[in-house]
């Protein structure tokens, strides 16, 4: 089995649009899927008012990336949610495959990039009747303001300033597709074993203490894995605990 993508081609069937400036791609995703059923990406070059996870605001500096991919999935819920790993995947390969280093790329539960241990790209997930929609920010060039950035958070990097690399969100989302595709196409045949172990592989903080913040408490523990759900499993001093949604800190 190969554990990365390196295709560079558009998707078959997969479609793309690339707006000049849109509220958010999320609402634009949502929009669409009232008359469409067929995937596509739908990127940004200027969004007015883009959402990150739990309704926080979103910071779109010019020049970096904003897309949502729109899909029909017609799996389960608890399958459906597991498409944030496969999303994460997709990034960590267009990452590598843009900057040629995997070094300083890891994936942070439940859904983050990290470069150089700072935040470069957050994924949320938002699901309609039918349809999922899978947004992507990236700090292609810029962060956002420290205004912006909660207290506690992994700070905002962007890969320009880490890395040197320099590139348009267009150019990018054609590293993206590819790999979005190849990790959807194990995901769809094999299930999430091989997407679990992948991730796994590249986790930041595995098997070290972080802390889970939950709607109601926080937890300290050992990040011990990711288990067949996507569950958080933290061993504390408690016991195990598997957390299905938290906001983690290191
Ligand atoms: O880390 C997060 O909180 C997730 C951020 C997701 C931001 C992207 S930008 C493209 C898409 N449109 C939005 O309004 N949000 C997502």
């Amino acid at each position: 089995m190969r554990l990365s993508s390196n295709r560079h081609t558009w998707p078959e069937g997969v479609g793309r649009t690339v707006l000049p400036s849109v509220d958010s791609t999320m609402s634009e995703a949502a929009r669409v899927a009232a008359s469409s059923a067929f995937p596509q990406w739908i990127m940004a070059l200027s969004q007015t008012g883009a959402h990150g996870r739990r309704g926080r605001p979103w910071s779109m500096p010019e020049g970096n990336f904003a897309a949502t991919l729109l899909m029909f999935p017609t799996e389960p819920p608890a399958l459906v949610a597991l498409r944030s790993f496969v999303a994460s995947l997709a990034l960590y390969d267009a990452f590598v495959a843009v900057t040629g280093r995997a070094d300083p790329f890891a994936l942070k539960w439940p859904n983050d990039v990290l470069l150089n241990g700072g935040k470069v790209a957050g994924i949320l997930l938002e699901r309609g009747a039918s349809h999922l929609a899978i947004g992507i920010g990236i700090n292609l060039v810029e962060v956002p303001g420290a205004d912006q950035v909660e207290a506690g958070a992994t700070p905002p990097v962007s890969l320009a300033h880490e890395t040197g690399a320099l590139i348009a969100p267009e150019e990018f989302l054609d590293h993206l597709a590819p790999s979005f595709a190849y990790w959807e196409s194990q995901f769809t045949t094999y299930g999430f074993g091989p997407v679990r172990e992948a991730w796994l592989a590249r986790a930041a903080r595995l098997g070290t203490e972080i802390r889970a913040r939950t709607m109601r408490e926080t937890h300290h523990g050992i990040f011990e894995t990711v288990d067949a759900f996507g569950n958080l499993v933290l061993d504390t001093r408690a016991g195990k605990l598997t957390i299905p949604a938290a906001e983690v800190y290191f």
